[in-house]
Order: C-alpha cells, then sequence, then structure tokens
C-alpha cells in the first residue's frame, strides 16, 4: 500500500497544494494523476519520490517513508535525465555499475530491457541521435533495469506525437503487466494532463483540484486493445464530466 496519512505539504506558507491527504492506493496497479495546472500533482509525485518531506503528515510506501536514494523507487520527470555523453545501453548500465553489480548480471538485465523496450539497433545511439520516443523509452529503461516496485512518471509521453504516445503506453502498459519481480507487482504512479491516457493505463484514476483535494476512480477498461471499444469511449466521457464537476469544486 501507499498509505498517506493527513499529507500536507506547501511551498508557501498561505497556500498550500496538498492541505492534508488521507487515504490508502492498492500497489501492483496502474494509477494516474490529472487535474488543472498547478494544482500539485508533480508536487505529490515528489513526495511520493522522497525528494520533498511533507510539512505534516506522512507517506508510507509498504509501510515506510520515501527516502530519495530509495532502490526500489524509479522516478522519471519531465526532463528523461539521461547522460547525453553516455550511448543508450551505458545510460541503461550506469545506475546497476555504480552499485557494483556483476557485469554478467547488468549485461542480461540491460538485454532484457532493451527488448522489453523494443530498443533493439539502438544500444549504441547517443541520446541525440535518437527519437524522442526512443529517448522517452531509455528513461523508463534506465529505471526498469533496477526493477522497482515503484514507477513515478511525470508526463512522460506529452511531448510525442499521437502514434508515438500510443505505442509507449502500450509499452508501460505491456511492462506493469509483464508478471512482477516483486511479491507486491510493480506500481505505477502516472501525472498526465490526457483523459484518454488516464483512461487507457490506469487501474486507479486521481482527479486533484485547484484546492489539493482528491477523488479517486476505478477503471476498468485500460489496456491496448480496448482504445476502440465502447466501454473505452464511455469511461472517457465519465471521465471528463467527473474532472469538470470536481475542477468546478461541486464533487
Ligand atoms: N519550487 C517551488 N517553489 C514555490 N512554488 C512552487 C514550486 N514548485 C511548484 N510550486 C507551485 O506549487 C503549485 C503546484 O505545482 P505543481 O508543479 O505540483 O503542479 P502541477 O499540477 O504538477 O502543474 P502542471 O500540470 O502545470 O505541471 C503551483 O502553484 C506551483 O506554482
Amino acid at each position: 500500500m501507499i498509505d498517506f496519512l493527513d499529507t500536507a505539504f506547501s511551498y508557501a506558507s498561505d497556500k498550500p497544494v496538498l492541505p492534508g491527504y488521507r487515504d490508502s492506493w492498492e500497489t501492483g496497479l496502474i494509477h494516474s494523476l490529472i487535474g488543472p495546472s498547478g494544482c500539485g500533482k508533480s508536487t505529490l509525485l515528489y513526495l511520493m519520490a522522497g525528494l520533498i518531506q511533507p510539512l505534516s503528515g506522512e507517506i508510507h510506501i509498504h509501510g515506510k517513508s520515501p527516502q530519495p536514494g530509495r532502490r526500489e523507487t524509479g522516478v522519471i520527470l519531465q526532463n528523461h535525465g539521461l547522460f547525453p555523453w553516455k550511448t543508450a545501453w551505458q545510460n541503461l548500465a550506469l545506475g546497476l555499475e555504480i552499485r557494483g553489480v556483476k557485469k554478467s548480471v547488468i549485461h542480461e538485465k540491460v538485454r532484457q530491457v532493451v527488448k522489453d523496450l523494443a530498443l533493439e539497433g539502438k544500444e549504441h545511439s547517443f541520446p541525440k541521435d535518437m527519437s524522442g520516443g526512443e529517448r522517452q523509452r531509455l528513461a523508463i529503461g534506465r529505471s526498469m533495469v533496477s526493477d522497482p516496485d515503484l514507477l513515478l512518471l511525470d508526463e512522460p509521453f506529452s511531448a510525442l506525437d499521437a502514434m508515438t504516445r500510443e505505442r509507449l503506453q502500450d509499452n508501460l502498459w505491456q511492462l506493469q503487466h509483464k508478471g512482477p519481480s516483486h511479491s507486491c507487482g510493480l506500481t505505477v504512479v502516472l501525472v498526465t494532463h490526457s483523459i484518454e491516457e488516464a483512461v487507457f493505463l490506469s487501474d486507479r484514476i486521481h482527479i486533484m483540484d485547484d484546492q489539493g483535494g482528491i477523488r479517486s476512480l476505478s477503471n476498468k477498461t485500460s489496456g491496448p486493445g480496448s482504445r476502440m471499444d465502447a466501454s473505452y469511449f464511455e469511461a472517457c466521457v465519465l471521465l471528463r464530466k467527473q474532472f469538470e464537476l470536481h475542477s468546478r469544486g461541486k464533487i
């Protein structure tokens, strides 16, 4: 579980971003966080990553407060964080090398991630010679080599064209459903501005408003193949209505 125990945060004392949030998010699922610009989605992600600390209350990830160096957390912020002077393979291997993991293990893990994220043939390319979608897959791959149990993604696909975005959404969904390397599965938390992306990918959708209120919904229409389903369109319409009501403070 990811437990929010009256978690509160503000950058400035006069305007709390999160006035005090209490909920438990089930692990092993894909969660989307959606809401108007500036409502605090990235801030909630940073709190889960342990990059900032709550002003009061706590967050527990599997019972423990998140620390910035938590090995099982993969974080991909809006700027990818790739090393431009290293090849794709070297970017993928770096985190494991720093930890002193055996060369043969690194080779096997990197090879698997290259395969999972369809980066075959790009192993020796530098990030500047890769497309936006390939770079984004590489950034996800860099987190995946460490076998995370929690993957935090801040608008990972927003800068991509529609077709590439859909392909990467498929990749991410398949990766999360591949079969867990942890007993609790892989939990993905995704900040997005896209209602369609939230419906396609998520098991739970959390709608945040300008006052830091969060309303959570279950979603059953996720996954490849669902984009053409009537239930997918219905879920998008339903979420759009909820989103608009919530944004106007009516829920
Ligand atoms: N380092 C900071 N110092 C002061 N205020 C900040 C800082 N970072 C963010 N804020 C403010 O906190 C609020 C929440 O910001 P946050 O980036 O979490 O929102 P968001 O929902 O992710 O926005 P967007 O969708 O536009 O990326 C905003 O009003 C923002 O201006």
